[in-house]
């Protein structure tokens, strides 16, 4: 039991053609809910911290819960930055005891995007830590965009595998047509997995990452709409999809808004159908017990990590 980097993990997930999730976390109940879904499958975990979830929760607060569900559970558990956006807030988690990070220079052109990477790379493999890194734009990406779009704003296979051979980095998110939150397809759910296969097979053994992984639960999203809630039309990547790409490379699958979903729908009824509640821990309780349940469901029947650990 202990904070471990990802490269057995992803090693063994290549191998088995599974995918180890990522998810994001915020507060207590969230890493309780995913650790005791993690323990009850004996299945291999990240959790991962945004730059909002330090901001929002204080980096103390972070590390420590984490440690807490370790020694509560026993698992080996990746800590893990989620999209870190320069070189000082990599270093920081470093340096507190991360034992991954990304660095998302995606943003940038592609020489920047792997000067950068690599510096994080440099300074994360000296102290152990392995690092990911994005090349592709993930966002605002629709079911419609046309070729050209595609070959601008997706992975190239090509660049791909430049970028790895430059940089040393650990790992690679990739753009195939995924994003980021609840609405992520206008029309049908589509994902470029011709782009995909071109990019496993040039970088084969490879861990590829796949961001903005989503299901968007239909379920969840039904019953925030019908407690109060307001959130019309949205729509993730199908659970098929997301077996199919595991199966193609994907080692990492990354989730925070199905998690968002389960706690706002489970607390939403919740306090619907008991009025007369105000203790805290009763809905909060609800939420985390949706969540175990959510995490359970993708670690059995959608990532195949069950029993993996
Ligand atoms: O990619 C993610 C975190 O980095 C989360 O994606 P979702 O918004 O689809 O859950
Ligand atoms: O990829 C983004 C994650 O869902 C984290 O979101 P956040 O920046 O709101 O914490
Ligand atoms: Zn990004
Ligand atoms: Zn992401």
């Amino acid at each position: 039991m202990a904070l471990v980097t990802s490269k057995e993990m992803f090693k063994k997930a290549y191998e088995g053609q599974y995918a180890v999730g990522a998810f994001n976390v915020n507060n207590m109940e969230i890493i309780q809910g995913i650790v005791e879904a993690a323990k009850e499958e004996n299945a291999p975990l990240i959790l991962q911290v945004s730059a909002g979830a330090r901001k929002y929760a204080k980096p103390a607060y972070l590390k420590k819960l984490v440690e807490a569900a370790i020694e509560d559970t026993g698992l080996d558990v990746v800590l893990h930055l989620d999209h870190g956006e320069n070189f000082e807030i990599c270093k920081q988690c470093i340096d507190d005891g991360f034992t991954s990070v990304m660095i998302d220079g995606s943003k940038y052109s592609f020489e920047e995007n792997i000067a950068l990477t690599k510096k994080v790379v440099e300074y994360a493999h000296e102290r152990g830590v392995v690092v990911e890194a994005e090349l592709g734009r993930l966002a605002g990406i629709e079911d419609n965009v046309n070729v050209s779009e595609k070959d601008a704003i997706y992975t190239d296979p090509n660049q791909a595998v430049e970028f790895v051979e430059r940089t040393g980095v650990d790992s690679l998110a990739i753009a195939i047509g995924t994003s980021h939150g609840a609405y992520k397809f206008k029309g049908e759910p589509k994902l470029d997995f011709e782009r995909l296969e071109k990019i496993t097979k040039l970088l084969p053994n490879f861990p590829l990452v796949l961001h903005g992984a989503s299901t968007v639960i239909p379920e969840f999203v039904e019953a925030c709409n019908k407690y109060g809630g307001n959130i019309p039309g949205a729509k993730g990547v199908p659970e098929d999809m997301l077996r199919r790409a595991s199966k193609l490379g994907i080692c990492k699958i990354n989730i925070d808004t199905d998690l968002r979903l389960a706690m706002t729908a489970a607390i939403r009824k919740y306090l619907t159908e008991n009025p007369e509640v105000f203790d805290p821990r009763k809905y909060l309780g609800e939420g985390r017990k949706a969540i175990k349940e959510m995490v359970r469901h993708k670690i059995k029947n959608v990532l195949g990590c069950s029993n993996k650990k």
